[in-house]
């Protein structure tokens, strides 16, 4: 106590003689005034640009040399660098001062420690096979400049990621930062269970950058309007804060996999299954799929009428369903949402018991129980759980034109939380025809489908599935698996994730149908 008192004096009184403003001369011999207040720094040499202290970088002086980086916002987030000499009047010590109260602004006050080590998993093939040239322009000048040290491997096959994450060293690293899709996510967190430590290595915070077809995660952390940003999730990683996140367990046929993400059966599945060899199409493939699966003979014309909506019947996926229900109530678990964003809970670390631990958390449920748990009596479409609002799958099908199908920013679980450890299960009756059901897709990425009376939707601590027909799609975390009986289970806080806000940055209102 006494110790920390101390420091903290020692803290004020350099805050005391530090000057809040230095200058100095840039290549064209114009002087720049640098000076940081409460939460921004500010940059004048005739107009001043403000920059939050979050995407302050570094500053270093070698010399009489100065040099500061820092994000700066314009269309996407991108690095600055403000290069100059110092002026006679800024003495060495003064400016070493400076400098380091700006760094303590910037990271310690914020929570975060400087020079993160960070494991940086990518991979070439994922998405538009772009990441590796993204990384090189985008990314590790950001690391750089925020002094992180870097130990990067570049996926050479399927399965790679897993082996990454099984064999992680514990101790080496700051945090994961992965440059994919949700494929390579799920992978690495496969991987990190099997790893001789699992616990702690899932307690490792995951950072991820968007570089694949789905980047759910991304929304998820970032929100609908930086997710797809890699800059402002370069930032992300160097100056997140951990976020503990519930996993789910899937086991099916003995053997247990880590989903963090998606479990969809049904048309949902549709999306990712059979268009494995269409990725050519980006994310037109998703939709294709969307298509496929609710039958391709759908008006457009219907689609942007007012008339009444042809009902057309689609058939039901052919599934017996079990859920561990906590809730149901849609209007409760709105308000559950609101009261989780006003407070965001510190996180916590794993008891010391369970960080030495070399097994996965226990399974609660047996895989015969059915003694409280609720069967699922109406026909489905399909059935769609998960973890995290966005499930970066989208169809938006424009009136007008097949060719402005976009596909992402899909809101599948808006009211999800990060760790109230319960998993949320959307039900798509067959109450809907198949207009109404793209229609809703319009209001996809805002979620708003969650207020449509054809949607049930129940937080679980968890469920059990039994297809009633051999043919069929199931999809975990969008990889495909056999179409056989499941059940999946969600445990509190096993994972973790870096993240700006400390909550899932997915807004989300009322809606009347
Ligand atoms: N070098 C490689 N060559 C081929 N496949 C790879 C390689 N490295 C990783 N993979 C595989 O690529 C798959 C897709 O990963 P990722 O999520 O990064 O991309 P994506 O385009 O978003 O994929 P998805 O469409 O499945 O979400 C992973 O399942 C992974 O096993």
């Amino acid at each position: 106590m006494e110790a920390r008192r101390a420091e903290s004096d020692h803290w004020h009184l350099f805050l005391a003689f530090t000057p809040m403003s230095i200058r100095v001369r840039g290549p064209n011999g114009k002087l720049s005034s640098l000076s940081y207040q409460n939460d921004s720094l500010q940059i004048t040499n005739g107009s001043t640009t403000t920059v939050p202290l979050r995407q302050v970088l570094g500053a270093k002086r070698a010399s009489r040399s100065f040099e500061l980086s820092y994000l700066r916002r314009s269309k996407t987030m991108g690095l600055e660098t403000l290069t100059g000499i110092l002026p006679d009047e800024v003495t060495d010590d003064v400016a070493d001062a400076w400098i380091e109260t700006l760094l303590q602004m910037a990271y310690e006050g914020m929570g975060v420690s400087r020079q993160r080590r960070l494991k940086v998993v990518i991979n070439p093939h994922g998405g538009t096979k772009k990441a590796v040239g993204i990384f090189k322009k985008s990314v590790e000048p950001i690391f750089l400049a925020a002094e992180c040290t870097l130990d990067v491997v570049h996926t050479t096959r399927p399965g790679h990621a897993y082996d990454i994450g099984k064999d992680l060293s514990l101790t080496d690293y700051d945090a994961i930062a992965i440059l994919s899709g949700d494929g390579l996510v799920h992978e690495i967190l496969n991987g990190l269970a099997h790893n001789l430590h699992p616990i702690k290595a899932l307690a490792t915070p995951l950072a991820p950058i968007p570089t694949g077809t789905g980047n759910g995660l991304s929304l998820n952390i970032l929100g609908f309007d930086d997710g797809f940003d890699v800059g402002v999730a370069a930032l992300n990683a160097v100056k997140g804060l951990p976020m503990k996140v519930d996993l789910c367990s899937v086991t099916q046929n003995g053997k247990r996999t880590i989903s963090f993400m998606s479990q969809a059966m049904g048309l949902m599945a549709d999306l990712d299954i059979g268009t494995e060899h269409l990725r050519w199409m980006g994310e037109a493939r998703f939709s294709y799929g969307f298509l496929r699966g609710c039958g391709l003979f759908v008006s457009l014309q219907a689609l942007g009428s007012n008339a009444d909506p042809p009902v057309i019947k689609m058939k039901p996926s052919p599934l017996r369903i079990l859920i561990k229900e906590y809730e149901s109530d849609k209007e409760k678990m709105f308000e559950a949402l609101q009261q989780r964003k006003k407070n965001p809970p510190a996180a916590t670390k794993p008891a010391e018991a369970d960080l030495e631990s070399t097994q996965l958390p226990t399974l609660k449920y047996a895989l015969d129980d059915e003694e409280g748990w609720t069967v699922v009596q109406e026909p489905l479409l399909y059935l769609f759980a998960g973890k995290g609002p966005y499930v970066g799958r989208h169809v938006y099908l424009s009136t007008q034109s097949l060719l402005s199908t976009l596909f992402r920013d899909y809101m599948s679980f808006p009211v999800s939380l990060p760790d109230d450890g319960l998993l949320d299960i959307v039900l798509q009756t067959t109450n809907v025809s198949r207009v109404e059901l793209l229609r809703n897709q319009s209001a996809a990425p805002k979620g708003l489908v969650y207020w449509h009376p054809s949607v049930r939707y129940v937080k679980a601590h968890a469920y059990r599935v039994k297809p009633l027909a051999s043919k069929g799609a199931l999809a975990v975390d969008g990889e495909i698996f056999p179409f056989e009986e499941f059940q999946v289970e969600a445990h509190s806080k096993l994972g973790c994730f870096l993240s700006p806000f400390g909550y899932y940055a997915a807004p989300f209102e009322r809606h009347t149908y």
